[in-house]
């Protein structure tokens, strides 16, 4: 009897649950992107629900505090997450907007990734302000990216170029490219797009010969699991394609056990009306020893997908390659 009334009691608020929200809040970083994806999100909020009130809680994460050293340097997964999931975790926020890409493989118990919008670009952009793309770039140009991933690719396409640190937010890195620190820098094309940045010149980096980071391009909406009535709230924006193109891709980085520190690059995407490809990539720093897996599967098997090319790269040499990197760059 007792256990019977429990149930009933604990249904009504979740019923009720669109009714009951009208205030929500929303963790994001304070850089430029992320404001821009976070004010998206809410306008989105705001249209659907003309009554509700969101709010913006910024949160400064270690990512944002150490702005100089080489990410693949500082180690540790989720610099960019920790403390805006920790926000969620105790209540101060009700849901997170991540960049996708910021997003370690491995989530913190009693969170979930529930709501992937669609995604736009995925692609990477070569900007500089003399150089049209990068066969154009001269012997021996100096390029701006602290990226292993994007540092691999560009030195399998061009040897000769030099790679140089470049960290900081994308208004940051745009505005040391037009200083004249660099020929050209290398940044996600999504982010240009947002901030509607521009400079003289800009290239495509993109698929197949330069493959983006594990869900470069998509937002994600984390918040609790227990929090049903977030979960309703949010579904409308929820697009089941690229929540299945991202969910192979993580399941690949998961399964490599990388972090955005590491030379490994995945992306999915719809080959014909109900297969995903996923293509992945580990490589080394140098760009010397590159190794790609394809593979196709139904939506509903995307993490098996992801799982599969992961298992298939490793067997290929990518174990002995990510071994070699951890051992040069810390374990992550
Ligand atoms: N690592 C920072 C970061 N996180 C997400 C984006 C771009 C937007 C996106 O990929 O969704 C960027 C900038 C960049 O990589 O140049």
């Amino acid at each position: 009897m007792f256990r019977l009334l429990g149930v009933e009691l604990r249904r009504v608020p979740l019923s009720g649950a669109r009714v009951m929200m009208n205030v929500i809040t929303i963790a994001t970083r304070g850089s430029k992107l992320a404001l821009w994806q976070a004010e998206h999100i809410k306008a989105r909020l705001l249209e659907r629900y003309p009554g509700l009130t969101v709010k913006l809680l910024i949160v400064k994460t270690m990512g944002d505090k150490i702005q100089d050293v080489p990410l693949a340097k500082v180690g540790g997964k989720g610099l960019f997450v920790k403390e805006i999931e920790e926000a969620i975790l105790d209540g101060r926020a009700d849901l997170a907007v991540h960049s996708m890409k910021d997003v370690p493989a491995e989530l913190p118990e009693g969170l979930i990734l529930g709501v992937i919008p669609e995604r736009e670009n995925m692609t990477d952009a070569l900007l500089s302000v003399k150089y049209a793309d990068l066969k154009d770039l001269p012997e021996g140009a100096r390029i701006g990216t602290s990226s292993l991933r994007r540092r691999c690719q560009l030195l399998a396409l061009r040897p000769d170029l030099e790679i140089l640190n470049l960290r900081g937010n994308l208004d940051t890195r745009v505005g040391k490219l037009l200083n004249g620190d660099y020929d050209a820098i290398v940044v996600a094309r999504a982010g240009m797009n947002r901030l509607g940045l521009s400079v003289p010149q800009i290239s495509e980096l993109g698929p197949p010969d330069f493959l983006p980071a594990v869900g470069q391009g998509a937002l994600g909406l984390e918040y609790a699991k227990d929090r049903r009535d977030v979960a309703e709230l949010l579904e409308f924006l929820n697009h089941r394609e690229t929540h299945s193109c991202v969910l192979a891709e993580r399941a690949f980085l998961a399964t490599l056990e990388g972090g955005c520190q590491v030379p490994i690059a995945g992306f999915a995407r719809y080959s014909d009306a109900n297969r995903i490809t996923l293509r992945g990539l580990v490589a080394d720093v140098d760009g010397k020893n590159l190794i790609i897996e394809e593979a196709t599967a139904k939506p509903r098997d995307a993490e098996e997908l992801g799982r599969q090319v992961a298992q298939a790269v490793l067997d290929r040499g990518g174990r002995e390659i990510l071994e070699e990197v951890y051992a040069a760059h810390g374990p992550e």
